[in-house]
């Protein structure tokens, strides 16, 4: 009895099919298939083409790729993008960034620079990002809208913020988010404690009692400066690390977000406690906050997953240029031209990320079973040639204006380099009329 053929909804024909998982594979003429959102097939293209698809669609010189995955942002900072450049991080927060926050931001400032945010990812090859920033739940119902992927980190400081008068209301809400949104299956809500040099103890212990009997994540800004550890040890005795794990808050649902500074005991208490380290390295380097010793994590086992900050520290949202920054960043930090090489370094954007957030049962790689969160690269520009490794070709030659395709659970999100939901002659004029408000040319 001959086989019945695999019915598919979509069956996907690129040059090249990089899985993730197994690591270091290319797939040459191969297809992937899609069914109800999920990949149920990957196979040689004779093969696959004995598939019974509602949908064929050839990818000639493209390379197929999970989506790649933002772990740390402030989505809705895209519109003070290049408000206040070249300044240290203390100087750039408490003088420029923080007083514009105060005067600006609001629930139409969210959602506005949430979508733009949203809308340059997915040009970007973005299926999933990680957001930390005020209004939580409008910047989720834009993620809901958009087809994207997120976790929402729900900030908490000691002080008001917009939005919250006190870290108590901003737990609550967050309790309250987390629960509306338990089920939604492209949403995960998780507890974003800004800074531990803005999260005094007390609200360090509510935070880590919630996340655990929700079994949420925990997302901070940790060790992003010398300045910040220096001025714990200076105050307290105890590095911020030392603190963390002190108060219990450390564990595989802990992400660490920047981490340039990592004593040996810091990096024990990484590797014990199982937490992921998301690395920034172009906000790193423009606030000239540090440098996060990535090789050194690796090989320590540690998870290292991949963020580009906010647009106003960056200034873009561009993961894949990210990604070439931080394979180019390890070499000369780790003093090794073999260190975080180019397919490490597209694991560190995609599983590693998945893993971060902790849906890498879900997304992260190409593998039967997992969400068809995808996207496609052209690489059959003149500056992509000749290609003797397609990953190698994606890292360190390959710009984010060859993202061709892009599907989430399924879903087409980008078609061709263009938005399928979202206006952007709309998205570009709302910005533009924000900058005009911000710097005062309003006329
Ligand atoms: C509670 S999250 C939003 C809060 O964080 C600020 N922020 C943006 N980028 C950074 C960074 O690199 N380090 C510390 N804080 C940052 C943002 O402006 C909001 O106030
Ligand atoms: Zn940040």
């Amino acid at each position: 009895m001959p086989k019945p053929a695999v019915a598919l909804d979509l069956l996907l024909l690129p040059t090249w099919l990089v899985p993730v998982e197994p690591a270091g594979v290319v797939f040459k003429d191969h297809g992937l298939g899609i069914r109800d959102g999920c990949i149920v097939f990957i196979g040689p293209r004779a093969e696959a083409l004995k598939c019974d698809a509602a949908q064929v669609r050839e990818l000639p010189g493209m390379l197929l790729s999970p989506g790649l995955i933002n772990a740390h942002g402030h989505a809705a900072m895209t519109l003070f993008r290049g408000l206040a450049d070249d300044l240290p991080l203390m100087t750039w927060l408490e003088q420029h960034i923080w007083p514009a926050e105060a005067k600006w931001v609001d629930e139409d400032f969210v959602r506005d620079g949430t979508n733009l945010a949203i809308a340059e990812q997915i040009k970007g090859g973005i299926t999933c990002f990680s957001d930390m920033y005020f209004y939580p739940k409008i910047a989720s119902t834009c993620v809901h809208d958009s087809g994207l992927r997120a976790q929402i980190a729900i900030p908490i400081l000691d002080f008001p913020i917009p939005g919250a008068a006190s870290a108590d209301e901003a737990i609550r809400q967050g309790i309250e988010l987390f629960g509306d949104l338990k089920h939604h299956p492209r949403i995960k809500v998780a507890f974003g404690p800004h800074a531990p040099y803005t999260v005094g103890d007390e609200n360090l212990e509510k935070i880590r009692v919630i996340a655990e009997e929700l079994d949420a994540a925990i997302h901070m800004h940790v060790h992003e400066t010398a300045f910040e550890v220096q001025q714990a040890v200076d105050n307290t005795g105890e590095r911020p690390m030392a603190r963390l794990g002190r108060l219990g808050l450390l564990g595989p649902r802990f992400q660490a977000v920047h981490m340039t500074q990592i004593s040996d005991e810091d990096q024990a208490l990484l590797v014990e406690s199982n937490c992921s380290v998301i690395h920034c390295p172009e906000s790193n380097l423009k606030l000239a906050s540090g440098f996060c010793p990535v090789e050194r994590l690796w090989q320590a086992g540690v998870n290292v997953a991949l963020g580009t900050d906010g647009a106003a520290s960056n200034n873009d949202l561009d993961l894949l240029g990210e990604t070439r920054t931080a394979a180019l960043l390890a070499k000369a930090v780790a003093g090794s031209a073999t260190a975080l090489d180019a397919h490490r370094a597209l694991r560190m954007a995609t599983l590693n990320g998945a893993r971060a957030l902790g849906i890498d049962a879900t997304v992260g790689s190409l593998e039967v079973g997992k969400a068809a969160d995808l996207v496609a690269f052209d690489l059959s520009g003149l500056a992509q040639q000749p290609i003797y490794d397609p990953v190698s070709q994606l890292i360190y030659a390959t710009g984010r204006d060859c993202v061709k395709h892009l599907w989430v659970g399924g879903k087409p999100l980008l078609e061709d380099g263009r938005l399928t939901r979202m206006d952007e002659s709309k998205l570009i004029a709302t910005a533009q009329a924000w900058g005009r408000r911000i710097s005062g040319h309003n006329e």
